[in-house]
């Protein structure tokens, strides 16, 4: 008897264990499979949209994990915070707990993480700061000596593109071309100058620095690579070349015998060239790493076979990398639609007609996204699903990190973190308001930039007390000792009771509440700002009862003190959206839309000027087919995003400026090749189909 009983014990405990996490070769094909239990080399899985690669990393993981690699010794990159989130919750569910310490995040982040740990051997403090792309250009605006927003822009993105191709100033200067490229290249020197000063550092600098970190202090190299046991990188098409070095040394290439290395992607995503993302990186891999295995998947897991047909004939046109053939187990499922609408407002009103009509039928808002080329699309969409009282989520644009008053309270975090970020500084000090004026400051700024010193550790020099009239004097005083105090606050308030009450003091003594109704242009306006605030001050409460996750690898248990959280945020206001899982209707830009899935999708303007965009703008032949193979690859990724009903919109007149304008649809659309009789979403078909329907219904009805 008791040993039947421990018996069934035994059988029991075997079943729940499989229901809980099935096994691996269940869930994955044996080309994923064999992706996935490849541990002892570098790999790459070269494979279409929607065939598990990014499955097979997250699966990987949990593998490496199994087979008894600590999980900090994983580092696994991603395209997106997002992405990353989502990725941590997929392994979370495989290995859990485990999961948590696994380093998964993106390029940047990372990034971050190598230079708070060892920027010290390159004159970097551990509580750098990071600008965001406005404080960026109003830095380069100062360095210029310009007002001008658009040019400051231009200047950005040149200098962006060198840092990004590896050049300092000097060399910039030396290789310029003209007049106009050895002024860039001299704002460029000042605004690195600038940039040491404020112990700050921009985008481009969270790649090419770690490089130049690594590349030139070989112990630092060998202890990330003691460190790395695995690298793991989604959407490997659109790394860039600085990100591709920084990825060699941290895996050892040329000085480990067998890189750890595993890279998932696909030649026919590649959508940021213009950002610097290369495709010669795919080329390079098999040459880099002689020892590389490729792995192919072909099985489509998420669409139908009309979608997956559309892409296809889509994607034929462009030279092919490495050819790769698609197929679905899904079924033909609906024809993907094309609509043809009259103008922007049309078209939103009948996105929302088709999204009502499929949620009436038992679909849920989060089944639906609507994507587009431009963010400034997304605006017609927004007024008509707000009419409609329908929940939406934009991403990819206005974040909530983007609201002014977030960035404002922002300024204040990032001020907390490191007293000498100067566009901190200057944010904080102005709002609110606190009785120094623009000359007050123009003063300051000079005695810093004689003194080489930030603004903040000249406001007590005795230079600047001889310099200005007591008033001012005072109130700059005034704002350095908020600052210190609130420093010193946030350092001992540790969890949840001691991090609310320094938080609302702060804001009480700062008036920011007050400072809100007196900027905002109706009351109504100013308390749902306040509201903002206050739903981010308990976001941050959380963090510090140690309730919620940081993105960038670490997770929070244990109470944590206020400082160390503002930390954090201070990085993610830089880097991240924040998340919320709501049921809501997605508006995405497709770029922004990369590696996801939705049962429901909207291409919408899918015109030419739009996509591909402004194809008459480029001169020279060669630079403008490259071009429109880009715009390709993005088609084909927003075609791919649908997995079970697909509507393409263009318009018929689109609004250019002021003025309307007549409107082709995209080449993209003959190109999906699709049959002629649905791309019309004629009323008729569908009184005829629904008819049919319910016959159906009813004639299962007498039947049974
Ligand atoms: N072996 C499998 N069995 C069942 N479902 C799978 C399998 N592999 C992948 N899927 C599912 O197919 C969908 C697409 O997978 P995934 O997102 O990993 O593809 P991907 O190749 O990364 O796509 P993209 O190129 O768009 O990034 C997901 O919903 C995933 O869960
Ligand atoms: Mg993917």
């Amino acid at each position: 008897m008791m040993q039947w009983w421990c018996h069934r014990r035994r059988l029991l405990r075997a079943a729940l264990r499989r229901r809980s996490s099935p096994p691996m070769h269940d869930t994955l094909n044996p080309a994923q499979l064999e992706a996935v239990c490849y541990l002892h080399g570098p790999s790459l899985v070269l494979a279409g949209a929607g065939s598990g690669k990014t499955r097979v990393i997250t699966h990987k993981i949990a593998r490496l994990i199994q087979a008894g690699l600590a999980p900090e010794r994983i580092a696994a990159i991603t395209f997106t915070n997002k992405a990353a989130a989502e990725m941590r919750e997929r392994a979370r569910a495989l290995v859990g707990k485990a999961a948590q310490g696994v380093l998964l995040c993106t390029f940047h982040a990372l990034g971050v993480r190598i230079l708070r740990e060892d920027g010290a051997a390159i004159g970097l403090k551990a509580q750098f700061s990071i600008l965001d792309t406005d404080d960026v250009v109003n830095v380069i605006k100062d360095c210029g000596g310009t007002t001008d927003r658009t040019t400051a822009r231009h200047w950005q993105w040149v200098i962006s593109q060198w840092k990004g191709a590896g050049l300092d100033a000097a060399t910039a200067l030396a290789r310029a071309r003209d007049e106009a490229e050895r002024q860039i290249a001299r704002v460029m020197a000042r605004y690195q100058e600038r940039l040491q000063a404020y112990q700050a550092v921009d985008f481009d600098d969270l790649i090419t620095l770690p490089l130049r970190l690594l590349r030139e202090h070989a112990e630092v190299r060998a202890r990330w690579q003691q460190r790395l046991g695995h690298v793991l990188v989604d959407e490997y098409q659109d790394t860039s070349a600085t990100q591709y070095e920084l990825l060699k040394h941290l895996v050892g290439h040329g000085e480990r015998d067998d890189p750890r290395l595993t890279c998932v992607g696909d030649d026919d995503q590649s959508i940021y060239g213009w950002r610097g993302a290369t495709l010669d990186n795919l080329r390079r891999l098999p040459q880099d790493f002689p020892t590389l295995k490729v792995i192919k998947l072909e099985q489509n897991y998420r669409s139908t076979n009309a979608i997956l047909r559309a892409a296809n004939a889509v994607i034929g046109p462009n030279p092919k990398l490495f050819p790769k053939t698609l197929w679905s187990a899904l079924g033909e499922g609906e024809p993907v639609r094309v609509l043809a609408c009259d103008h922007e407002e049309h078209e939103a009103e009948r996105a929302v007609a088709r999204i009502q009509s499929l949620r009436a039928r038992g679909a849920a808002w989060r089944d639906f996204a609507i994507l587009y080329r431009a963010n400034h699309q997304s605006r017609a969409f927004e007024v008509a699903l707000r009419r409609a009282n329908i929940p939406y989520r934009v991403s990819g644009g206005t974040s909530f990190f983007d609201r002014a008053e977030i960035k404002d309270l922002c300024a204040w975090l990032r001020l907390l973190v490191n007293e000498d970020d100067d566009p901190a500084f200057l944010r904080a000090i102005t709002t609110p308001k606190r009785g120094v004026g623009h000359q007050t400051l123009a003063q300051l700024g000079q005695l810093a930039a004689s003194a080489r010193l930030s603004l903040f550790e000249t406001l007590f020099s005795h230079t600047l007390a001889a310099t200005l009239p007591a008033r001012s004097l005072a109130a700059l005083h005034e704002f350095g000792r908020t600052v210190a105090e609130l420093q010193y606050r946030a350092r001992h308030a540790v969890g949840h009771e001691a991090a609310r009450a320094v938080l609302h003091d702060w804001l009480r003594d700062i008036g920011y509440e007050a400072h809100l109704y007196e900027q905002s242009d109706s009351e109504q306006q100013a308390s749902a700002r306040w509201a903002h605030v206050l739903d981010f001050v308990d976001w941050m409460v959380q963090r510090c009862g140690g309730q919620i996750d940081d993105s960038g690898g670490t997770t929070a248990r244990e109470p944590r003190p206020l400082l160390e959280v503002a930390q954090t945020v201070a990085l993610i206001s830089t880097l991240s959206e924040r998340e919320q899982d709501q049921d809501v209707v997605t508006l995405s830009t497709l770029h922004a839309a990369k590696g996801l899935e939705w049962p429901h999708v909207i291409l919408a303007g899918i015109n030419e000027g739009l996509l591909p965009f402004k194809p008459e703008a480029d001169g020279d032949a060669q630079a403008l087919s490259a071009r429109i193979e880009e715009e390709r690859r993005l088609m084909y990724v927003g075609i791919t995003r649908a997995q079970r009903t697909l509507v393409v919109s263009w318009l018929k007149q689109r609004k250019q400026g002021r003025e309307r304008v007549a409107a082709q649809p995209s080449r993209f659309i003959a190109e999906m090749q699709l049959d002629p009789t649905t791309t019309q979403e004629d009323p008729r078909a569908k009184l005829r189909a629904l008819r049919e329907e319910f016959a159906a219904r009813a004639a299962a009805h007498a039947a049974r």
